[in-house]
């Protein structure tokens, strides 16, 4: 992918009323690279992702994709306007835990939406396209299947292709796999590994580690709203210095080793 997106973040502070949820957050993904972040639950995950695409708005630092400041229109400036805003999301893709699926819309009506109302392509072009990225992740043949009938891995997987049917150049991905069952896990995780190879920029909250340490370039850790270590998934993973990772490591292969 000629044109995957960077993102840096520097010295970025989220409030939610008087509670800090992110202190002097610093984390930059080059084009291409893959970063997971992990933690225990509440430490700030999901907010930090969340900031990256302006969903949540971060107080104080900032956070560049390709280099222009999203958000605001300068450090501790004011705040982008609305179209702007939208300008700049229009090359993030982002996936959540829930699928978010219209149910009255067949998967390939479902891709369609986006390329139909945002980017306002006619509808054979956007039905195309919807199809192409729906081969891509292995759903050739559940085109036509309304939500209620495909499994939430598929349902996940129809998720993942109306993110890139937009031909994203960054995508967030906030604990893709959570709500599946453990078995479906797998075959999301496969579209999300090829989408890397292919050298999509790619931040991505995740108890699975397996992935982070197979995929990822870069995992980082957080803790009560801090990022305590940013390194190789080899040093994260398997001979981390920080008690807190040792600690978050010990209790995750506790609870899944029955
Ligand atoms: N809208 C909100 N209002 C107030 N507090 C919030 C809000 N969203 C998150 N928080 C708090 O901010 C902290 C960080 O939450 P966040 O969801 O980012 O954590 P996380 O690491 O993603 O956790 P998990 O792994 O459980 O999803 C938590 O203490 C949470 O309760």
């Amino acid at each position: 992918m000629a044109d995957a997106s960077s993102v840096e973040i520097r010295g970025v502070d989220k409030f939610y009323g008087s509670f800090q949820a992110l202190s002097a957050i610093d984390l930059s993904v080059p084009p291409g690279k893959v970063t997971c972040l992990i933690g225990p639950s509440g430490s700030g995950k999901s907010t930090l992702l969340r900031c990256i695409n302006f969903l949540e708005v971060y107080d104080s630092g900032e956070i560049r994709i390709d280099g222009r400041m999203i958000g605001y229109d300068a450090p501790g400036g004011r705040r982008m306007s609305g179209g702007a805003l939208r300008r700049m999301r229009q090359s993030i893709g982002m996936v959540f835990q829930q699928f978010n699926l219209w149910p009255h819309m067949t998967a390939r009506e479902n891709v369609a939406e986006g390329l139909l109302r945002v980017r306002r392509l006619r509808r054979a072009e956007a039905m195309a396209r919807a199809e192409a990225a729906l081969e891509k992740v292995g759903l050739g043949d559940r085109m036509d299947n309304h939500p209620a009938r495909l499994s939430g891995g598929q349902q996940q997987r129809v998720a993942i292709a109306r993110a890139i049917a937009m031909e994203p150049r960054l995508m967030l991905f906030d604990e893709p796999t959570s709500a599946l069952d453990p078995e479906l896990v797998g075959e999301v995780l496969g579209v999300m590994k090829t989408l890397a190879g292919e050298g999509m920029t790619m931040v991505v909250v995740t108890h699975e580690m397996g992935f982070a340490a197979h995929v990822a370039d870069r995992v980082a850790f957080m803790d009560r709203g801090e990022l305590v270590a940013v390194d190789t998934p080899e040093a994260i993973l398997t001979r981390p210095e920080d008690p807190r990772i040792q600690s978050f490591l010990r209790t995750f292969h506790e609870r899944n080793s029955f």
